[in-house]
């Protein structure tokens, strides 16, 4: 069977886990939203601007690569920008074919100016729904839950998760911690986690990106994450000769804990050499629960579309694995697990049968 092109790749349903609605940023919006309220940027043409963020975001080192969200937060600070972009998240996502996401970002660092936590969430959330009804509309139907994110450097993780469970029944689905992780472990938030689990909410954490096996470690059996934001380097628990599997790595697979994969995002930090040589090959010939999500589009000049398109070339995937991927994804979404199922089975299988022939 032929691979799977680039347009037949984007036109299949697809599924997002992990996306950050300021890492997501048009560079045209970027712009007439800095101009608005004269914030300086790097260069006033969308396409020069697309390129210093890629350039700016290939840094090698985490922490360098975060610094490049200045620009994406100093811009959404009122409700009508952040509407604005979470409208055009929705409707960027669906026209890549995706058909279920969920989008996170950090209410805590757009109160800049006149917004408190929950005019923040407010505008989001009815930017997401006013662009899937939108893409609907538009003959792509998506559906887009959101994560609320709490910076794991600061100290309002307990505040953020208050905020997440509060706003449950409006289209928050779940709970994440991101930002530098060398330094800021996850049992630093702990008391937030703990209280999530009284909640019976959901939340993921980004562990395993810049730094190794304790901060997995803690996240899984400290915190109590339900899924691991990147979690690349469970592959430090893993026998590069036998693939023997340590004891952290066995309960990573046998649990099924999802894996949050960014492909193209690890190799500008440094996680990963390459796509070539992107752990996620190893990962998903062992059978963990992969998932391939994009990070952030705007620094990383990608989509789902770009990234499966990615791993097909670099992986020789078929349509096989790019189902199991993004069946593996809906299973691990944040939603009602009978929500999945339909998804799974009204919306996915149905277009991959037709696709594997
Ligand atoms: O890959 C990542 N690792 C850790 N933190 C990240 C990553 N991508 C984005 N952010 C951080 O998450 C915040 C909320 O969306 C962003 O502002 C950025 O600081
Ligand atoms: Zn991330």
């Amino acid at each position: 069977m032929p691979a799977p092109t680039y347009e037949e790749i984007r036109l299949a349903p697809k599924v997002l886990l992990h996306d950050h609605l300021d890492g997501g940023l048009r560079p045209a919006t970027i712009i007439e939203l800095a101009d608005a309220v004269g914030h300086p940027l790097p260069s006033t043409d969308a396409g020069e601007l697309g390129g210093w963020f890629a350039r700016a975001a290939d840094s090698g080192s985490l922490e360098r690569y975060l610094e490049t969200f200045t620009h994406t937060v100093a811009v959404t600070q009122t409700a009508e920008a952040l509407h604005r972009v979470a409208v055009e998240c929705a409707l960027d996502l669906a026209a890549d074919g995706v058909v279920y996401a969920e989008v996170r970002f950090a209410p805590e660092q757009h109160l800049e100016r006149d917004l408190a936590l929950p005019g923040v969430v407010e505008a989001v959330l009815a930017g997401f729904a006013e662009g899937s009804r939108q893409a609907a509309v538009a003959g792509t139907p998506i559906r887009v839950g959101t994560l609320l994110t709490a910076m794991r450097h600061a100290a309002r993780s307990m505040e953020i998760a208050e905020l997440a469970v509060r706003y449950r029944d409006s289209g928050v689905v779940g709970f994440d911690i991101a930002g530098a992780e060398a330094g800021y472990p996850p049992t630093r938030h702990l008391d937030a986690f703990e209280y999530l689990q009284r909640e019976n909410f959901h939340f993921t954490i980004h562990a395993g990106e810049a730094f190794g096996l304790p901060s997995i470690w803690q996240a899984i059996q400290w915190c109590g994450a339900d899924r691991l934001g990147h979690g690349v380097r469970i592959v430090d628990d893993i026998d590069p000769v036998t693939g023997k599997l340590g004891r952290l790595a066995a309960y990573v697979r046998d649990k099924r804990i999802p894996l949050e994969l960014c492909p193209s995002s690890n190799v500008q930090t440094g996680a990963a050499p390459s796509v070539a040589e992107h752990p996620i090959g190893l990962l998903r010939d062992l059978r963990f629960r992969v998932t391939v999500n994009t990070d952030n589009r705007l620094m990383s000049r990608t989509s789902m579309t770009r990234e499966m398109a990615l791993l097909v070339e670099a992986f020789g995937y078929g349509w096989g694995e790019l189902q199991w991927f993004t069946v593996n994804a809906m299973k691990s979404a944040f939603i009602p697990f009978d929500e999945r199922l339909t998804l799974i089975n009204e919306v996915i299988k149905p277009a991959y049968v037709k696709l594997l022939g």
